[in-house]
């Protein structure tokens, strides 16, 4: 079994590892290397990985995954270059390019890039990859393996576009989590229970997403079927239009990308 380490046990790297958990992959072949002791309990006792605040640990393992925020990752990077061998390094961390990276690792190059999501933890997210040149097939067919079993995955073939991924899928459920947050709050000021606001916000959710993914009409014409003319539907689009809604999604979605090349150019100029 494929050794990873974990370096960063944050919010991204429990969701990884619960995918991986929940796709049956061995959990004492995984460590995560984390600074915070609470967390290192935490996810000992989760999920049963070795844990570690030692970053020579590193060593043992085949797949190295860098899951500390972007601000952290340079200081990590420069002091992990001389530890590497012949791992793989999988980053997912948002905005960092990977010649940069490589730059800080002292020019190591067996690099893949991704962008996960957190609906990992239960193996429905989706994750974005982009490989170096210099990455085997061997290495990327591992990459591919370990995301895989945290739900599907793209390839990317510019590393350009992993800014655009960023702002869909990698920041997107927070979109869908709001959206969910709203028809909540709205369903308890109309009068509904927590547990009916809950049930049918989601269910609502996660039926007209399954039929957007299973119907081979457009959203547009699925929106248009429940829109009946002169009914309750399209007084709440107009509402929603009137306040701009879908354009403050667009816009929200750029900003989310420009803030990922920013921290780039940023981070990357260091
Ligand atoms: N959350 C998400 O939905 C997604 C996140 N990402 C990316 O994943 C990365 C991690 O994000 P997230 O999990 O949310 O962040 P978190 O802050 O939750 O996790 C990062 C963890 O790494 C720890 N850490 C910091 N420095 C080191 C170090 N030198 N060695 C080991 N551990 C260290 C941090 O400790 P401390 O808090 O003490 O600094 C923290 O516990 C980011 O780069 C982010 O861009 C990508 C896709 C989605
Ligand atoms: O908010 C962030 O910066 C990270 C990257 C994508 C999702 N979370």
């Amino acid at each position: 079994m494929t050794k990873i380490s974990f370096i960063g046990g944050g919010n991204m790297a429990r969701a990884l590892i619960g995918g991986l958990q929940s796709n049956g992959y061995a959990m004492d072949a995984i460590s995560v290397i984390e600074p915070d002791a609470d967390k290192r309990q935490q996810l000992h006792a989760e999920y049963g990985v070795h844990v570690t605040e030692q970053l020579p640990s590193v060593s043992s393992a085949d797949v190295i995954v860098l899951a500390v925020k972007p601000q952290q990752l340079r200081d990590l990077a420069i002091f992990l270059g001389s530890l590497l061998h012949e791992q793989l390094v999988i980053s997912i961390a948002a905005g960092i390019r990977s010649q940069d990276l490589a730059r800080w690792l002292g020019g190591y190059q067996a690099i893949v890039r991704v962008m996960p999501n957190t609906p990992a933890q239960i193996q429905a997210g989706i994750s974005a990859l982009y490989a170096l040149p210099a990455v085997s097939a061997a290495q990327k067919e591992i990459a591919d393996t370990i995301m895989q079993a945290a739900g599907k995955t793209v390839w990317l073939d510019a590393e350009q576009k992993m800014d655009a991924v960023t702002a869909i899928s990698g920041s997107g459920p927070a979109y869908v989590f709001y959206f969910i947050e709203a028809m909540q709050q709205a369903a308890l000021e109309l009068g509904l229970s927590a547990e009916d606001a809950r049930l049918l916000s989601l269910q609502t959710f996660a039926g007209a997403t399954a039929l957007a993914a299973q119907s081979s009409e457009t959203p547009a014409t699925l929106r248009a079927q429940v829109t009946s003319k002169g009914g309750t539907t399209e007084r709440a689009l107009l509402s929603m239009d009137t306040a701009g809604v879908k354009n403050a999604i667009i816009h929200a979605a750029h900003a989310a990308a420009a803030r990922s090349a920013e921290l780039g150019d940023q981070l990357g100029k260091e």
